[in-house]
């Protein structure tokens, strides 16, 4: 996977191979929704981010009421090779330690930050890969589709896959195939408003710059107009519905969210879980 880990532009560095924790300057910050800010720190001059799939940083801040530092992970939703900057979505939780702190920053503040630590790994030879988010567990889900998408658009996949509803056939070999097949996405969202999810407006451009590759499924929790629906929403019914058929030996499925929905699809101790029951191969299931 170290292939994974994106090339620097000749002379630059990555903010991934300092070793140290390193202080960074908020140059910028943007109200998205109610309690969710936009964040975006300077990076040194000509050093780029670097961090492999999947990752996440480490800030380390010291609220005012605490005495020892808090620590808690990020997932960046900048690109890991744009030099210059790097900028985090970050949901404000009530009496949330770090996230409360984070979001009483003023640009021109200082924040401390450690890493990467390693999500899941990403192989470019998944055919498909469904991700299942809930609340801020698309950050990661984003960083990942950004990759497959936008950072490595020309992946090649040699494993043949089954890429739509309607087709159920498993690869027939693991040889190589000449033809070069871009991983497909399916991405399912769970939040309670449409106004909850977050970079909505970078999901609907990438749903109409690669038809063929992305589909995405909301599970709405409280739709305007609509009945409530139970929370949890995204369950067994939900995903049977709109998950691809996940029989192909190059189907992969990764989630991010609270630890109730963790554990209902993925099981718990990740043991048994409603995306063993559709399909999907144990080794296949990731946790961010
Ligand atoms: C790998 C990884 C990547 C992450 N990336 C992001 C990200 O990009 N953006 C982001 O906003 N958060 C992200 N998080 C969550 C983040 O690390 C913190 O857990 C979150 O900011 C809350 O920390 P806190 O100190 O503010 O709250 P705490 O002081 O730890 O908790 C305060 C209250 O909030 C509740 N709470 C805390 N976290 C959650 C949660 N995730 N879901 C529901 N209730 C919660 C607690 O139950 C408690 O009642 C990520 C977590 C992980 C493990």
């Amino acid at each position: 996977y170290t292939a994974l880990r994106p090339t620097p532009a000749a002379g630059s560095k990555m903010f991934s191979s300092f070793r140290l924790p390193t202080s960074l300057e908020l140059e910028s910050v943007e109200q998205v929704s109610h309690n969710v800010k936009k964040f975006r720190f300077k990076l040194p001059e000509g050093v780029s981010a670097g961090f492999p799939m999947t990752s996440a940083l480490l800030a380390i801040t010291f609220p005012s009421q605490s005495w020892i530092p808090v620590i808690r992970p990020y997932t960046p939703i900048s690109s890991p090779s744009t030099p210059g900057y790097l900028e985090f979505m970050i949901k404000r939780y009530p009496s949330g330690k770090s996230s409360e702190h984070l979001h009483s920053l003023r640009p021109g503040s200082n924040v401390l930050f450690a890493g990467p630590i390693s999500g899941p790994k990403y192989d470019p030879k998944f055919g498909h890969v469904t991700l299942i988010a809930g609340g801020t567990g698309l950050t990661p889900c984003y960083q990942l589709m950004r990759h497959i998408l936008k950072d490595n658009p020309l992946e090649t996949n040699t494993n043949a896959n089954t890429n739509n509803k309607n087709s159920t056939s498993l690869s027939s070999s693991s040889s190589s195939s000449a033809t070069q097949i871009p991983t497909k996405i399916t991405l399912v969202i769970g939040a309670n408003t449409i106004g909850d999810i977050l970079l909505k407006s970078e999901f609907d451009e990438w749903e109409k710059k690669y038809p063929d590759r992305l589909e995405i499924h909301y599970c709405i929790s409280k739709p305007e107009g609509g009945p409530e629906r139970p929370r949890g929403g995204l369950d067994k019914a939900f995903l049977e519905k709109t998950v691809f058929e996940p029989k192909s030996e190059s189907s992969a499925v990764y989630l991010c969210g609270p630890p109730g929905m963790e554990e209902s699809l993925a099981g718990k101790r990740r043991k048994g879980g409603v995306l063993e029951d559709l399909g999907f191969k144990k080794d296949r299931i990731f946790v961010f």
